[in-house]
């Protein structure tokens, strides 16, 4: 008689129905990511992490685990070479959570500009990375009628296109955002991108956002630099991050960015689908039936103006102020906030009544809105 074996396969906590989505394929474990040790994966096969599980020999060395599948992007937590000498398979949910940082970067910058009193399609936006986050952020700035400085050596060396502008030119953008991975070595390193002399060519008027990693810009110097806003989602040492930094941020997020509800559960569902092929077993999709309905259709009070009407949009699809409140008086909250993160639903998933405004209109349509005639 054969015996069945059940696998067994270690998750997140903070991964969204890691039990629905998983026990398709054997028993999981669910275990807060930092808490994850080398002895909760001794006899385990699978490991699903996000960004706080450290993986690298010390974790995994003497342990049955042949599959580690990260549900987000960045991979500075992640020792790939040791997985590969390990013959460990490695995947990681590449683009699972762009758009939904693309969205908060223009929430923020449409906030600010109307609490400010500019308008945004006046300004220039440097995009610095130009991959998955950076080039829906560039599509959504342009919608808003912004004109975008693309910054991405790597991109362009490979398509050998003049559609990119050096770094010193990107800087003199009226808004820098930074999506680079944070990366160590090699010709494109980023750690420090942004350092002392960078900084010292910024102005008084310009204003700087970070939602790739901390680390990426020098925390320090920009301390010291007078802007006219920052926008901090990523943090160097989180969760104890700077507090006179946190205290000078237009808006300080903790790490929230890519938290949407589609964006984790892109995550979870990418990485499920690619552990259902590495061990030849059929996708089941089930859990599907669990997922919270469509939110109900969004009505326009104020459409005067196409800036003040989308930021109304905006703050009835989620009101990222609450996640700047959330830190800024007691920044040890950081952690405890995003791993009990409230849902908030992407533009696309949104319905907006038409308004009388055809200019906002066509901003909402363009952003992924889902544009319903009024009866
Ligand atoms: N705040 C959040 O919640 C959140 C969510 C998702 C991703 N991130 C971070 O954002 C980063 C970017 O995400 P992505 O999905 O767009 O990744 P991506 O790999 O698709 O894009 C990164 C881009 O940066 C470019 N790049 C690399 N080195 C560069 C350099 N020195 N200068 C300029 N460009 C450079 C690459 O060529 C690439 O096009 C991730 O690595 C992750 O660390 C943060
Ligand atoms: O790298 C990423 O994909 C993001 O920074 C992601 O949002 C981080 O995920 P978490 O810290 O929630 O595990």
């Amino acid at each position: 008689m054969t015996q069945i074996v059940q696998r067994k396969i270690v998750v997140d906590d903070a991964v969204p129905y890691a039990k629905s989505i998983f026990a398709s394929l054997g028993e999981v474990d669910t275990l807060p990511g930092r808490d994850i040790q080398r002895e909760h994966l001794l006899d385990a096969d699978a490991l699903i992490i996000r960004s706080r599980t450290q993986v690298n020999e010390a974790l995994l060395a003497d342990t049955a685990v042949k599959f580690v599948g990260s549900t987000v992007v960045g991979l500075d937590h992640i020792d790939q070479n040791y997985l590969q000498d390990s013959n460990i398979h490695f995947y990681s949910a590449q683009g699972c959570n762009a758009n939904s940082v693309a969205e908060f970067v223009i929430h923020a910058l449409v906030l600010l500009a109307e609490e400010q009193g500019f308008d945004l399609s006046q300004k220039t936006l440097g995009i610095i990375g130009v991959g998955h986050v950076g080039s829906r952020l560039e599509k959504k700035a342009k919608a808003l009628g912004m004109h975008c400085l693309l910054n991405d050596p790597p991109r362009a060396r490979q398509e050998n296109s003049n559609a990119f502008s050096s770094l010193e030119e990107t800087l003199q953008a009226d808004i820098i955002s930074v999506h680079t991975p944070l990366t160590f070595d090699g010709r494109d390193k980023t750690h420090l991108l942004i350092g002392k002399e960078q900084l010292a060519s910024l102005s008084s008027e310009q204003i700087l956002v970070n939602a790739a990693r901390g680390g990426i810009v020098n925390e320090n110097e920009l301390k010291n630099t007078q802007l006219a806003a920052k926008i901090i989602d990523c943090w160097e040492n989180e969760p104890n991050i700077d507090q006179e930094l946190l205290q000078q941020s237009f808006m300080a997020t903790p790490h929230i960015a890519g938290h949407s509800f589609e964006a984790k559960l892109a995550g979870s569902t990418m990485v499920y689908e690619n552990l259902c092929h590495f061990w030849n077993e059929k996708i089941d999709n089930n859990w599907q039936t669990e997922l919270p309905p469509r939110p109900d259709p969004i009505e326009v009070v104020n459409s005067d103006h196409w800036q003040s009407g989308l930021l109304e949009v905006l703050q009835k699809t989620h009101l990222i102020k609450n996640d700047d409140a959330a830190i800024r008086e007691n920044s040890d909250q950081f952690e405890r906030y995003r791993r009990n993160y409230p849902i908030h639903r992407e533009w696309y998933i949104h319905g907006v009544k038409k308004t009388k405004n055809q200019k906002l209109n066509l901003i909402l349509e363009t952003l992924g809105f889902d544009l319903l005639p009024v009866l």
